[in-house]
């Protein structure tokens, strides 16, 4: 599927969909505990392959109710139940795919390692292509059978032989997913689970969302000098969690917002509450840039009303998946936005990187990559529309379209179908917003 994608300006409300990481950690806590309902979950692609391997490892997973409570009637689940597996999970009857979902896969291969016998776990094109190793030697170091079918540390995978816990070094600089699924599975072995970092820890907000998630479901982790820590023997219980809204599908409705707003006209994106997610970090980001925008914490909603934005300096060490939309809005902005500390950002569904580059240069802006940097140079020249290439991943497409919106002529962004992974309202809330885009 195709989204073309026109001029045009956009105000009013919207309501960003639940978060995916709180989702996908709600879900496999409730599995390795007796029983969740989580409420307000993502309903996306991603989430329903954790809920899958969940029922895999011999919990039941049921997502229901037609519309979200919160209201924005994007007629996915309003909740999850999930029965657990309580404990170690069971081996599981059949591969698990883990589809596009590079969270999944990493928290499943922990708790794959925890089973008595195998498990065999695959994936799409692009998830088979993302770094495993460091998590397969992980799982080996603790006592647990992990390898890599092709031997090129990337699934498929496979994994078990029941992992006993212990002390295990690993590398920060790759993926914080490692760090989380060993946390989470750590709690339910006997001798809990000492991750120390050999480097230094990228994407390190992730982690505090699992340890804030943990917490709720009254499971203990601590950081250590070199580290965290969770010990063994641990319990997981809620009868209810409730997901919070998501800040990285924000950032492409506060980009809308600050690139394209209607004159006089605001965009306001409800369901924004605190919560450990880096990427609410958009807020300063813009406000840096010089968008005219305010956060009303207690009332969970951002206002943006456009502005006139300049380049500036963002260090996404922290943020990887607000790449995307921060190159989209240099491209906008007038002077340069340098893009630093990005080379994690290459292992996502796709090179993001390097497809930002080549997208935004089709699009006739001028910009600069290197392994670990990419520098937009905006404002010399208008950005036209152009055919660019989703490449499978949604955080692309989404963030390609609100670069249509100012683009002169017309943008088509490939495999628009992809935003199904974490927002698959996106192109109905954009049109709400009065954005001019159609799929096809
Ligand atoms: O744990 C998570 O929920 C995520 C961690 C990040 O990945 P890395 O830790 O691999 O950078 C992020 O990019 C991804 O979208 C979601
Ligand atoms: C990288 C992402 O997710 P995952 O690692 O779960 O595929 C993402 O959502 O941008």
């Amino acid at each position: 599927m195709d989204a073309h994608v026109s001029p045009s300006r956009v105000a009013g409300r919207a309501r960003a969909p639940p978060s995916k990481s709180y989702t996908h950690r709600a879900i496999l806590a409730a599995g390795y505990g007796a029983g969740t309902t989580v409420t307000d979950p993502l309903d996306s692609a991603d989430p329903r392959a954790t809920g899958r391997a969940v029922e895999a490892f011999g919990g039941e997973v049921a997502w229901v109710g037609g519309s979200d409570t919160e209201g924005d009637d994007d007629g996915g689940a309003s909740a999850v139940e999930v029965e657990g597996f309580a404990g170690r999970p069971n081996t599981p009857d059949d591969v698990i795919d883990c589809a596009n979902s590079g969270t999944t896969m990493r928290l499943v291969t922990a708790a794959a390692g925890l089973t008595d016998g195998l498990a065999v776990l695959t994936g799409d094109e692009s998830l088979r292509s993302r770094p495993q190793g460091p998590l397969l030697d992980a799982v080996a170091g603790l006592g647990g059978r992990a390898e890599s079918t092709r031997r090129n540390g990337q699934a498929p995978l496979v994994v078990g032989d029941a992992m006993a816990g212990g002390t295990v070094a690993i590398p920060g600089d790759v993926s914080s997913q490692f760090v989380t699924a060993l946390l989470m599975a750590g709690a339910v072995t006997d001798e809990g689970i000492e991750v120390d970092l050999e480097t230094e820890l990228k994407s390190a907000p992730y982690v505090e969302i699992t340890r804030e998630v943990l917490a709720d479901f009254g499971v203990y982790t601590e950081r250590t000098e070199t580290g965290f820590r969770v010990p063994g023997g641990q319990t997981y219980e809620a009868d209810e969690y409730a997901v919070p809204g998501d800040f990285s599908s924000m950032s492409y409705l506060l980009a809308a917002g600050a690139v394209a707003v209607a004159e006089a006209e605001s965009v306001v994106v409800e369901g924004a509450r605190p919560s450990a997610q880096g990427d609410s970090a958009i807020v300063g980001v813009l406000d840096r840039m010089g968008a005219d925008i305010d956060w009303d914490e207690g009332a969970g909603e951002i206002t943006v009303r456009g502005g006139d934005l300049s380049g500036v300096e963002v260090d996404v060490g922290d943020t990887p998946d607000l790449l995307p939309t921060i190159a989209v809005l240099g491209a906008v902005a007038d002077g340069e936005t340098r893009i630093v500390n990005a080379e994690h950002v290459r292992y996502k569904e796709t090179d993001r990187v390097a497809a930002m580059a080549e997208s935004l240069e089709a699009m006739g802006a001028e910009v600069t990559e290197t392994q670990d940097s990419l520098t937009v140079h905006g404002g010399d020249s208008d950005l036209v529309g152009a055919t660019v290439h989703g490449r499978g991943d949604h955080r692309l497409v989404m963030a390609l379209t609100v670069a249509g919106l100012v683009a002169d002529g017309e943008t088509t962004v490939t495999g628009a179908e992809h935003v199904d992974v974490s927002f698959p309202g996106f192109f109905a809330t954009m049109g709400e917003l009065g954005a001019d885009v159609s799929v096809e």
